[in-house]
């Protein structure tokens, strides 16, 4: 572990995170669920902050999450939760049998480079601009329902309690997020996605995961603003 030189102490992790980020969500679900203690670094996209010089040298590319561990900065979910799982074997995110694994990796990538590319400030300001503010939201629905449609499949024969048997894994740290903010920002229907709907509920129950939600996040407002 790393540690501060002239206390002999470790250093705690530093998590850059914006409540409402889907992203961010997905790495505060790893930490929690390894047991990591980690200090919030808040970063706040409705403001702009992301862009700024200081967060520009955390990550070149402006988004959130980034994670410091001692001299390593890390920046992407992805690369954030497979680091943590290898630095970090507590709570094993991957489980061993290898169609599992792959179907675990296919989920999260389903997440993250398939739906939440689409529906990311960036995109949807430039929907607003060039099409309108009413074609934001058909736009976000469309393209995570047609994620959650190939997720729905994907999952159907290798689901349990959870998206791939009973223990929690990579695809649901990747999952839980997504789900909670179609229904709660993208005000989706649920009912197309049973087992979706099904996993969201057993992820309410789980203290990591409840721990991790936007509104029990530092930086939450006391009066969301309710945009998208
Ligand atoms: N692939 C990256 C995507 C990061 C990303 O898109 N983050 C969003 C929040 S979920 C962000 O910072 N958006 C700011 C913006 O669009 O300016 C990851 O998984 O961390």
């Amino acid at each position: 572990m790393t540690t501060n030189s002239s206390l002999g102490e470790p250093k705690k992790l530093q998590l850059y995170s914006y409540y409402r980020s889907s992203c961010s969500f997905r790495v505060r679900i790893a930490l929690n669920l390894k047991g990591l203690d980690y200090e919030y670094k808040a970063v706040n996209l409705l403001k702009g902050e992301q862009q700024s010089p200081e967060f520009l040298m955390v990550n070149p590319i402006g988004y959130v999450p980034a994670l410091v561990d001692g001299d390593i900065v890390l920046a992407d979910s992805f690369a954030i939760v497979m680091y943590l799982e290898e630095k970090y074997p507590e709570h094993p995110l991957l489980p061993r049998d290898l169609e599992k694994k792959a179907i675990n990796y296919q989920a999260a990538n389903i997440v993250s480079a398939s739906i939440q590319p689409l529906q990311n400030l960036d995109v949807l300001k430039y929907i607003e601009e060039k099409v309108g503010p009413d074609a934001k939201l058909p736009w976000v629905q469309k393209h995570i329902s047609k994620g959650f449609t190939a997720l729905e499949k994907l999952l159907k024969d290798h689901a349990g309690k959870y998206a791939t048997g009973d223990d929690v894994f990579l695809a649901d740290v990747f999952l839980a997020p997504q789900i909670h903010g179609s229904i709660q920002r993208f005000n989706l229907d649920m009912t197309a996605f049973p087992l979706l709907a099904r996993l969201h509920e057993a992820y309410m129950q789980l203290p990591a995961f409840q721990d991790a939600m936007p509104e029990n996040q530092p930086d939450f407002p006391a009066a969301q603003s309710g945009s998208v």
